[in-house]
């Protein structure tokens, strides 16, 4: 029979398919003669990766004992650019960023915040896609919605498959925002963000508007970011907009947690044909140039449109779906990633739960 600490060894050596390092010391276990509890404390959540764990855990144990295991997951806020003061009600605010317009942004942020609520986690959503809010037609709010108001001070936001969402659009009417100069978006921005009442978020989602110009710089300066993601498509003239999202954030000392190509391939509705017309591997060529990982590919795929522009994602729509599986492995990776990076990181105490 393997004794505690046999145990121990081996499952600090498994490989976490999040971070493709081994999880190191996350383990603790007791044991008797029949059973041996587990329990394994991870600083990002990843709901759906448990059935892999107990199978690595399984193979570990195979003494013939019954085997339980607790899981428990804590986000602890990671620090940001020039120690910004963070925002109330909210761990970590995660950027996702495009060098240029309609690569899908707004559709990725929308699916990465679906499958980190999936994988455990609590979402918010902030639109800041000014020009071209999106996030309320594709989270299913009617274009009517406005934020709750508490102590005549505070935004409520409205929640929508589980999220809690915010955007200009939920204030404003469709003509206002064309006509502000680039100051008056930031402020209202900052305004919205600042006086939103987040309800206990591990992560905020903000949505940037596309592009590298004034008001992405700025926004890049004052809100407190704990790390960005860039979203491409792989042709080359989206991949130098791409380079520019990154060297801003790497500017303003942002941390660029990874690149998601989207449109990556196109896979025929009839015939399940794939093509990479886009051109292959371009975000993987920027990725090694900088230094980050492709966090995951998503094919061109005319589900993933319909299913964004008609307010049910297909995380939300198709939980078990590839695609959808494709997104949950990103959400995890991104919170594996920004877990990495968190200097401050403490283990959390834990102790025995049947969660
Ligand atoms: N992988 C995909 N396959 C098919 N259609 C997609 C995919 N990703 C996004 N789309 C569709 O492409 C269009 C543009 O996407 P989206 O609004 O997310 O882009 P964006 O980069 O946020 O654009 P902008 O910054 O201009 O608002 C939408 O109709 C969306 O449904």
């Amino acid at each position: 029979m393997l004794t505690d600490q046999d145990i121990l060894s081996a499952l600090a050596l498994l490989l976490d398919e999040n971070t493709n390092a081994s999880y190191g010391h996350v383990w603790e276990v007791d044991s008797d003669k029949s059973t041996v509890n587990v329990r394994l404390a991870l600083p990002y959540y990843a709901n759906q990766n448990r059935n892999v764990i107990e199978r690595q855990v399984a193979e570990v144990i195979n003494d013939g004992r019954t085997v339980n295991i607790h899981f428990q997951n804590q986000v602890v806020s990671a620090s940001v650019q020039n120690n910004l003061p963070g925002l109330k009600g909210v761990k970590n605010v995660i950027a996702v960023a495009s060098g240029k317009g309609g690569v899908g942004k707004s559709t990725t942020s929308a699916n990465l915040a679906l499958a980190m609520a999936r994988e455990g986690a609590k979402v918010g959503i902030l639109d800041a896609d000014i020009y071209g809010p999106s996030q309320g037609m594709m989270m299913g709010f009617s274009a009517d919605t406005r934020p709750g108001v508490r102590e005549d001070k505070f935004f409520v936001p409205p929640v929508a498959h589980g999220i809690q969402v915010m955007s200009m659009a939920f204030l404003t009417t469709k003509e206002t925002p064309v006509a502000w100069r680039g100051p008056m978006v930031t402020g209202a921005l900052m305004q919205i963000l600042t006086q939103t009442d987040w309800e206990d978020l591990d992560y905020l989602f903000i949505d940037m508007p596309p592009g590298t110009g004034d008001i992405q710089l700025t926004l890049s300066q004052k809100v407190p970011v704990a790390g960005s993601v860039i979203v491409t498509t792989p042709q080359d003239i989206a991949l130098l907009d791409a380079r520019r999202g990154i060297e801003m954030f790497r500017k303003v000392n942002i941390p660029v947690l990874g690149v998601v190509e989207n449109m990556s391939t196109h896979i025929c509705s009839n015939c399940g044909h794939q093509e990479s017309i886009f051109g292959e591997e371009g975000g993987q060529t920027l990725a090694e140039e900088y230094g980050v990982d492709v966090l995951g590919k998503l094919p061109l795929s005319l589900s993933i449109r319909k299913q964004a522009d008609t307010g049910s994602p297909t995380v939300a729509s198709a939980p078990e779906s590839d695609i959808a599986n494709i997104y949950q492995s990103i959400a995890r990776k991104l919170g594996a990633t920004l877990a990495s990076k968190t200097e401050t990181f403490a283990m959390p105490t834990i102790g025995m739960s049947d969660d």
